[in-house]
């Protein structure tokens, strides 16, 4: 029998996978915090997150010890509406949570090319690997910055990859942007993908039937995952 790529645990609505999520990720980020004193998250950007954002705000944890980070960012300033930065800042950096670390990609430089040594330097010094990494994915099948067509997207997907950060452009993508790549994501001590709907249940459904990375590249992450992928999903 082949080992499915992923499991899926469906919530009845929004609010009930936001609870859980977050449940989980604060989970991992006390495991690591008893084991080192330290550790660092890395969440996604886009419209899904929000709500658990809302909810992983109020865990009680020594937010003090906790790093944040993105798992990857439009290159625009926290001024536009499409930083992911910005989201961070509005709906998870409040509460108990305003005492973490927060280090974002975005450095100001003109290009992600240009700002990529900045941002590598930065994120040298969070904890690694990942407490915990939660991922979302597009309509597209991209996950992180791994986009259809991205013109980095082969040495981003690189299991044998050595730079944590790679600098995408990619037509589906609007702005330029940044992305860890998959190496230092997989290797983290929690995984999670969150969708939510159920155009992107059958998008992943159809990742996981098989097929070309570039076409879908979340495949590139259920190819690499050693166990079926964790995947928190709702209506
Ligand atoms: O900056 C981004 O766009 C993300 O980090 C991206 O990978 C996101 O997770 C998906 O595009 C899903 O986005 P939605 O939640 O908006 O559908």
């Amino acid at each position: 029998m082949t080992t499915p790529a992923f499991a899926l645990a469906a919530y009845d609505d929004p609010a009930a996978l936001a609870r859980a999520l977050a449940a989980h990720v604060a989970e991992a980020l006390r495991a690591r915090l008893a084991r080192d004193g330290a550790a660092s998250l890395a969440v996604s950007g886009g419209r899904t997150p929000t709500r658990f954002f809302e909810t992983l705000s109020g865990a009680p944890l020594d937010w003090s010890r906790i790093a944040v980070t993105l798992v990857d960012e439009r290159w625009v300033p926290e001024t536009s509406e499409r930083s992911n930065a910005a989201l961070v800042r509005r709906h998870l950096l409040k509460g108990p949570a305003a005492a973490a670390r927060f280090v974002p990609l975005f450095t100001g430089a003109a290009t992600p090319e240009e700002g990529l040594a900045a941002a590598e330097a930065a994120v040298a010094a969070l904890p690694a690997p990942f407490a915990a990494v939660v991922l979302g994915m597009g309509d597209d099948g991209h996950t992180a910055s791994f986009f259809p067509g991205a013109d980095a997207l082969a040495a981003a997907v690189d299991p044998a990859g050595t730079a944590p950060l790679i600098a995408v452009r990619a037509d589906g993508a609007g702005e330029p942007r940044i992305t860890f790549t998959l190496p230092p994501l997989i290797a983290a001590d929690l995984l999670l993908l969150h969708i939510e709907g159920a155009g992107k249940r059958a998008v992943l459904e159809r990742a996981a039937a098989g097929g070309a990375v570039a076409e879908m590249p979340i495949r590139a992450v259920l190819n690499a995952v050693r166990v079926p992928l964790d995947v928190l999903w709702c209506p």
